[in-house]
């Protein structure tokens, strides 16, 4: 595996105090966060979102998907249990990168869904590779996890890779006019588990 753990430090942010883990993979030369909150090696389950990067939700602020509100979400059910960790790991664009999202993007514009377009694109619907959690895990000595999400492919790529979800904890939130189309394709392309939008725009 070529992930290694670099170095760590507090990270102060608006839910608390965090440490903050840094990993580099040394094959691709992505650099993956960890944020940890109270003692997460005692062997305890650990509530554990794993967050993949979306330059346009988590930092500019965009409406078009969930990802920021998910994320600040997360940090927020961490600070208030005081204990957790979140691995944000640098698959932006469901593992097609920043450009290839942005020209997603734009077939969106013009009337694709998320799936439609990453094929469109010549890409798989999800490209994501969790295999990076292990060293990850490793290092951290976490064992068992609770997992904040809403996404059922995830659970199971963990588990097939030996990494004990305990429990799914749903993890919506971010809903708003603009992401309703992305939502819905979660829910009927991807399998995401989603409550109903009886009165949603589509
Ligand atoms: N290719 C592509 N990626 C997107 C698009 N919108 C968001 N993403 C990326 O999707 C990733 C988040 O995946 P999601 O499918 O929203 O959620 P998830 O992580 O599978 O599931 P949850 O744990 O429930 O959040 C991030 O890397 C985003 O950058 C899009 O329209 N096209
Ligand atoms: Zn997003």
């Amino acid at each position: 595996m070529t992930v290694r753990y670099v170095e760590s430090s507090k990270l102060p942010t608006s839910w608390g105090i965090f440490d903050m883990h840094g990993f580099e993979d040394t094959e691709t030369s992505k650099e993956h966060v960890v944020l940890s909150m109270g003692q997460i090696d005692n062997g305890e389950p650990v509530l554990a979102r794993i967050h993949s990067e979306c330059l346009t939700g988590d930092a500019l602020f965009s409406l078009r998907c969930d990802c920021g509100a998910q994320l600040q979400s997360a940090m927020h059910r961490i600070a208030m249990e005081g204990r957790g960790v979140i691995f944000y790991l640098r698959q932006e664009g469901r593992g097609i990168g920043l450009m290839n999202k942005i020209k997603a993007y734009r077939l969106q514009d013009k009337g694709a869904d998320t799936v439609e377009a990453n094929e469109q694109l010549g890409f798989g619907a999800d490209m994501r590779d969790y295999s990076i959690l292990q060293p990850m895990l490793e290092h951290m000595n976490i064992h068992e996890i609770r997992l904040m999400t809403n996404n059922p492919r995830k659970v199971k790529a963990l588990q097939e890779l030996g990494i004990n979800v305990v429990e799914r904890v749903a993890h919506e939130s971010g809903r708003n006019p603009h992401n309703a189309k992305y939502l819905e394709t979660k829910k009927g392309k991807l399998g995401h588990l989603l409550e109903d939008q009886d009165d949603g725009e589509s």
